[in-house]
C-alpha cells in the first residue's frame, strides 16, 4: 500500500496515549496530562476565566478524528471551536466533534452551551464516561493548528510563531452518544501562574 501524499500526512497527527512521546518541552506535561476538568484548572491559574465561542455548526469532521467518534469515514458533525481564555489571553483552542447521529437525550446541554464551557456539563454527570488521552504534535499544516492561528489572528492576536503546537485529546460517551473533545494548547498557556488552589 502506498504511503500517503505527504502533504495528507501534514494534515493528519499521530495521535498516541503516551506523553512523553511527544518530547514536549517539560513545562506542557502538566497541562497535557491534567487528568480533572481542563476548565478547572486554567480557572486555577487565571482571575478570570471566559470560554470564547468561535461557532458551533454542522462541519465535516477531520479525517484523522472520524474512526475515533465511531464514523466509517469522515462526515457530517455538530462542530464546536472555542478559545479558553484566562485573563483575556487565549491559552487552548477547543475543538469538539458530535456525530449527526447523536440525539439530544444523548448530550442535552450541548446544543445550548454558548459560551459556558463544556467542562462544566461533561465532568460531573455520573451518566458520562471518559477515554484514556491521546497526545499528538501538531505540525502547522495541520487543520486544528490552522484554525487556532486563524482564530488568534481573527481576534486581534498574534500567531504563535512555534511550528509544533502539543494537543491532547478525548472520548466522552454518554448513553449512545459520543463526543470527542480536542484541545490545542497556545504557547501563552506556559505563562499562567497558579492563582488560588481552592478555584479548582
Ligand atoms: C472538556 C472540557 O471542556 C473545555 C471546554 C470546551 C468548550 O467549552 O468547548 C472545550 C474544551 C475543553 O477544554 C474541560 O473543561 O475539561
Amino acid at each position: 500500500m502506498s504511503a500517503p501524499p505527504r502533504s495528507a500526512s501534514l494534515r493528519q497527527a499521530q495521535w498516541q496515549p503516551h506523553v512523553l512521546a511527544l518530547n514536549a518541552p517539560s513545562a506542557y506535561v502538566p497541562w497535557l496530562t491534567e487528568g480533572g476538568s481542563l476548565t478547572a484548572r486554567l480557572k486555577a491559574h487565571s482571575h478570570n476565566f471566559r470560554v470564547q465561542c468561535l461557532h458551533q455548526r454542522v462541519e465535516r469532521c477531520l479525517s484523522d478524528e472520524a474512526v475515533a467518534i465511531g464514523m466509517h469515514r469522515p462526515g457530517r458533525v455538530w462542530e464546536r471551536e472555542v478559545l479558553l481564555r484566562c485573563d483575556n489571553t487565549p491559552a487552548v483552542f477547543g475543538h469538539t466533534v458530535v456525530p449527526m447521529s447523536a440525539t439530544a437525550t444523548d448530550w442535552p446541554l450541548f446544543s445550548t452551551l454558548g459560551e459556558r464551557s463544556l467542562g462544566t456539563t461533561l465532568f460531573g454527570d455520573p451518566l458520562v464516561e471518559r477515554s484514556v488521552l491521546e497526545f499528538a504534535r501538531l505540525r502547522e499544516g495541520h487543520p486544528l493548528a490552522q484554525r487556532a492561528r486563524t482564530a488568534l489572528i481573527a481576534n486581534g492576536v498574534a500567531a504563535p510563531d512555534a511550528h509544533i503546537l502539543y494537543a491532547r485529546r478525548c472520548l466522552y460517551r454518554r448513553r449512545q452518544g459520543t463526543l470527542l473533545v480536542t484541545e490545542v494548547f497556545l504557547p501563552s498557556v506556559l505563562e499562567l501562574i497558579k492563582t488560588n488552589d481552592n478555584k479548582r
